[in-house]
């Protein structure tokens, strides 16, 4: 390897930045893998630059910036993401969770804390839970909320599950093995999905980043990548409550296909909502009759 890293933290960041040259915010990166394997806080950075580094720490450093170097996604090196505020873990299994499907999150909460309020809990069907991004926020934010997540990667559920007892929230989260609606059981307020939806034939062209580290599983929505959206408009209305919302996240060019195979199976549009880049990103369906 290179020079070594220096054992001050300010050089250190500051050396690490240096190192990750080539990615595209290094400063980010630097600061997130200098933090996590040291232990320190911005703060500290700031305050403190001169503050030394143990040895074991810089290893890890090191060994991190070549792995971020060599293309893997910073998260992935971490081995955690953010999302809606939560700390969840990730595993080769699971989709690194994206700010896009908060999107998701906040077109429906405004419902599942109505429901909750009105009836007491909200029960909430979460497919294709992956980390159990959706089902997690959705919990972390409405107490009286239940959750069920469904995956059919086991590796996934035991990730989602991981993080629902690191959260506090296992207590309100099921983890269920199932391909789609297979093994669901009950009726619910809301069925939440970022189902796959690239098509087959695109994964190739994807960012090295996502087709080398998300599992194709939590990607391919087959031929036109709409595969999904044709089984849960099939599946779920069996699975819904007399009140209820289906939310699905969708790729930003699928508003109108998957609109229409929604409308077809006889629901009545509830909502459109946008990231915040201003893309179409996630479509909100009701059902026309208890
Ligand atoms: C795009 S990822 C979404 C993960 C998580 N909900 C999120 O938003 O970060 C899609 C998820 O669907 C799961 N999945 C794919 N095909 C499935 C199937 N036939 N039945 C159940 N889950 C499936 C994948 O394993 C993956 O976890």
């Amino acid at each position: 390897m290179a020079d070594r890293l220096p054992e001050a933290l300010g050089p250190l960041l500051r050396q690490a930045q240096a190192r990750l040259a080539a990615v595209d915010d290094p400063a980010l990166d630097a600061r997130l893998i200098v933090e996590h394997f040291s232990g320190t806080t911005r703060t500290q950075a700031i305050a403190d630059p001169n503050r030394k580094i143990d040895g074991s720490a810089i290893a890890a450093i090191a060994d991190a910036l070549r792995r971020r170097v060599g293309g893997e996604p910073v998260h992935r090196i971490l081995g955690y993401r953010e999302f809606y505020g939560l700390r969840l873990s990730l595993s080769p299994e699971t989709l690194e969770p994206r700010p896009d499907t908060e999107t998701l999150v906040e077109a429906m909460l405004p419902f599942v804390k109505a429901v909750a309020e009105r009836q007491g809990e909200c029960r909430i069907l979460d497919l294709g839970t992956g980390t159990g991004a959706i089902a997690l926020a959705l919990l972390s934010a409405v107490p009286a909320a239940i959750a069920t997540g469904i995956d059919m990667s086991a590796g996934a559920l035991a990730t989602a599950t991981h993080n629902a007892r690191q959260l506090g929230l296992a207590g309100r989260f099921t983890a269920l093995q199932s391909d789609w609606f297979e093994k669901v059981s009950g009726r619910y307020h809301v069925i939440a999905a970022n189902p796959p939806y690239i098509p087959s034939e695109d994964i190739g062209n994807l960012q090295d980043e996502v087709r080398n580290f998300d599992p194709r599983l939590a990607l391919d929505g087959g031929a036109d990548g709409l595969s999904p959206y044709r089984i849960i408009a099939a599946e779920a209305a069996r699975f819904l409550e007399a009140e209820s919302r289906i939310a699905v996240e969708i790729g930003h060019t699928q508003h109108n296909e998957v609109l229409e195979i929604f409308v077809a199976a006889g629901y009545l549009p509830g909502g459109a909502f946008q990231d915040l880049g201003g893309n179409d990103r996630v479509l909100v369906f009701k059902r026309t009759k208890p």
